[in-house]
């Protein structure tokens, strides 16, 4: 829904003050000298508008007076070096401002972008399943975005607008008519640039979800990592193709409005052109019929000209501080929201050694979807036991995991640890307790250190992380590495150096060893490896079994060999349980697996 659709004009016209307070606030907590150096500038700006016009008018008498030019400009000296001084303090006050604004500006952007990226980090993981979410996350960014431009656009608003008070003030003083008429001039330009605004963020509106799929496509599209499979199986076009035909349908929006923006521009410019020739013709008329001294006429010429700058500047970012306004307000939501979904769990603490968790009658539902992943398991895990998770795609392995794990919570039933019930313990001490394997993993851009050690405090030692490599057999292809630990996980940066995916399953491995995890959980962890690799991998789990609970979620039913118990998963629920040798002579769904694994 867009906002802006049941906002009134007068509303959106408020968010300005709104909108400086949040940004001088927001501000304040990065630099506060800054801040006030900033807010000093127009002051003086002002002050230095004021003293310019004042010393105009006194310049003019002696210069459009009587005697030789060189006696006028005698008189005229003291004024016109006050003019002078007022037109360089107005610099000063210039370059001083944009010094603050400089120093503000960057860290502003820091802040804002990392709270982006630490409430994404931090929402409960179901939250990512909410529809909508990503979307809204989309329309945030625009809001770290416009933090690039907003300070100075509040800086130029400010400081225009003093010297619009101070200009106006003397342009009332010289005769009451002029201000109004000169007001009625600009205030067309302002009602434009309001409505511009407005139609521009109405069509960001509207592209959020497509500019979120094409910024998702973008990064599939050219990131080496999926190069293979795009060029070996002809993507191109096709990606091509659906890139260019989201980029057309943001375009065709953002043109569909055009006209409006057409008629809206011509429209103010017109109304703005009428008002602007009866300023100059009563100021005209006002000089002519001696109404007003022909010294005061000059000086109301150069009023007049203040004025109307320094109206078009407040103009031009007040509409920028409004557009802001929309994409802080934007962000503000996404925020808010993201707050409310970070974990609330209770303050319970888990602590080593997990001895049991126990799982009773546990149901959970993807958002948006009809039927439970999880259709009420009932499950125990002791100390020194190896479980099995088995069973067809989509059964529920995965999810059974992140329910273990706490990084779902169970929306029926109970998951507990050692009797704790997750769902009021700080999932913080859960997870300090679990080391995972995940089937899809990621391949840090990092060095081979801190991939291995990536979540756990390094004890500038290397030793540990030696032994983690040695665990899942990868010493030989670390060392063969240019910088051995120190290289660089990334092709794509000079000095970067690539893994095979099975060696970077091997490192996932191993940065889950190195955690020496209460709860160990691997699944799928042998996908990509080759029979040595995977049989290392299993002696390994086999041999530091004895001291914590371990899952192992598998397709390769002869892995199971080395569990302590097997459970296979059928849509949601558990069908089948027991060893190995009980359920290959059970005539059940994992002997049936079994035997087609073995059909060749
Ligand atoms: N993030 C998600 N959002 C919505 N539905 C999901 C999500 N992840 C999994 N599902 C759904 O939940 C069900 C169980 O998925 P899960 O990944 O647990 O299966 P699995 O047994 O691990 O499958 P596989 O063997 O393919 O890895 C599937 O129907 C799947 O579509």
């Amino acid at each position: 829904m867009n906002p802006l659709g049941e906002a009134s004009f007068r509303q959106l016209c408020a968010q300005i003050p709104k909108v400086l307070r949040r940004i001088i606030s927001m501000s304040l907590r990065i630099d506060r000298s800054a801040v006030l150096l900033l807010l000093a500038c127009p002051v003086v700006t002002g002050a230095a508008a004021g003293v310019l016009l004042a010393a105009t008018a006194r310049a003019m008498r002696p210069i459009l007076g009587g005697g030789t030019v060189a006696d006028r400009l005698h008189q005229a000296l003291p004024a016109l070096l006050a003019v002078g001084v007022a037109a360089g303090l107005t610099r000063v006050a210039g370059a001083l401002a944009t010094y603050a604004e400089r120093r503000i500006t960057p860290r502003l952007t820091t802040e804002t972008d990392t709270a982006l990226v630490e409430a994404v980090c931090r929402v409960e993981a179901s939250a990512y399943a909410v529809d909508g979410f990503a979307d809204r996350q989309e329309a945030a960014e625009m809001g770290v975005i416009r933090t690039h431009v907003m300070v100075t656009d509040a800086q130029r608003f400010l400081s225009a607008l003093v010297r619009m008070v101070t200009a106006a003030g003397a342009l009332s003083v010289l005769n009451p008519l002029m201000l109004p008429l000169l007001l009625l001039a600009v205030l067309p330009a302002g009602v434009g640039a309001v409505l511009t605004a407005r139609v521009d963020y109405e069509i960001h509106y509207a592209n959020i979800a497509d500019r979120n799929v094409r910024g998702m496509m973008r990064w599939w599209s050219t990131t080496p990592k999926y190069g293979d499979e795009v060029r070996a199986n002809s993507m191109t076009d096709y990606l091509l193709f659906w890139y260019r035909s989201l980029s057309d349908r943001c375009d065709q929006r953002t043109l569909a409005a055009a006209p409006r923006t057409l008629r809206i521009a011509l429209g103010s410019s017109l109304a703005a052109s009428v008002f602007l020739v009866a300023t100059w013709g009563a100021l005209a008329w006002l000089a002519m019929s001696g109404r007003i001294a022909l010294a005061l006429a000059a000086t109301a010429v150069v009023a007049v000209q203040t004025t109307l700058a320094a109206l078009s500047q407040v103009i031009i970012n007040g509409a920028a501080l409004f557009h802001t306004s929309l994409y802080l307000t934007d962000m503000q939501a996404f925020l808010d929201d993201a707050g409310e979904r970070a974990p609330k769990r209770g303050t319970l603490s888990v602590a080593a050694p997990v001895e049991e968790i126990r799982l009773e009658e546990v149901v959970y539902r993807y958002p948006g979807k009809d039927k439970p992943a999880i259709d009420g398991v009932s499950l125990t895990l002791r100390r020194g036991e190896i479980l099995a998770i088995v069973g067809v795609n989509g059964s529920g392995k995965s999810t059974l995991t992140r329910l273990i794990t706490g990084i779902y919570l169970a929306d029926k039933g109970r998951v507990g640890w050692n009797g704790m019930d997750l769902a009021e313990t700080d999932p913080a001490t859960v997870w300090k307790q679990t080391g995972l394997v995940p089937q899809i993993f990621a391949q840090w851009p990092l060095r081979v250190r801190e991939n291995v050690t990536l979540g756990q405090p390094y004890a500038h030692d290397d030793g540990p992380v030696w032994d983690a490599v040695d665990a899942v057999g990868m010493r030989q292809a670390v060392e063969d590495l240019p910088a051995g630990l120190d290289t660089l996980l990334a092709r794509e940066v000079f000095g970067g150096a690539e893994l095979s995916g099975g060696q970077w399953q091997r490192l996932a491995c191993s940065r889950a060893l190195y955690r020496c995890p209460p709860l160990l959980i691997l699944d799928e962890p042998t996908s990509q490896m080759d029979p040595r690799g995977e049989h290392q991998i299993f002696e390994r789990i086999k041999a530091i079994a004895a001291n914590r609970i371990t899952i192992v979620v598998t397709h390769r039913l002869e892995n199971t060999k080395i569990a302590d118990h097997i459970v296979v998963m059928e849509q949601g629920r558990i069908t089948e349980q027991g060893r190995y040798d009980d359920l290959v002579h059970a005539n059940g769904t994992f002997a049936e697996l079994l035997e087609l694994s073995q059909d060749r």
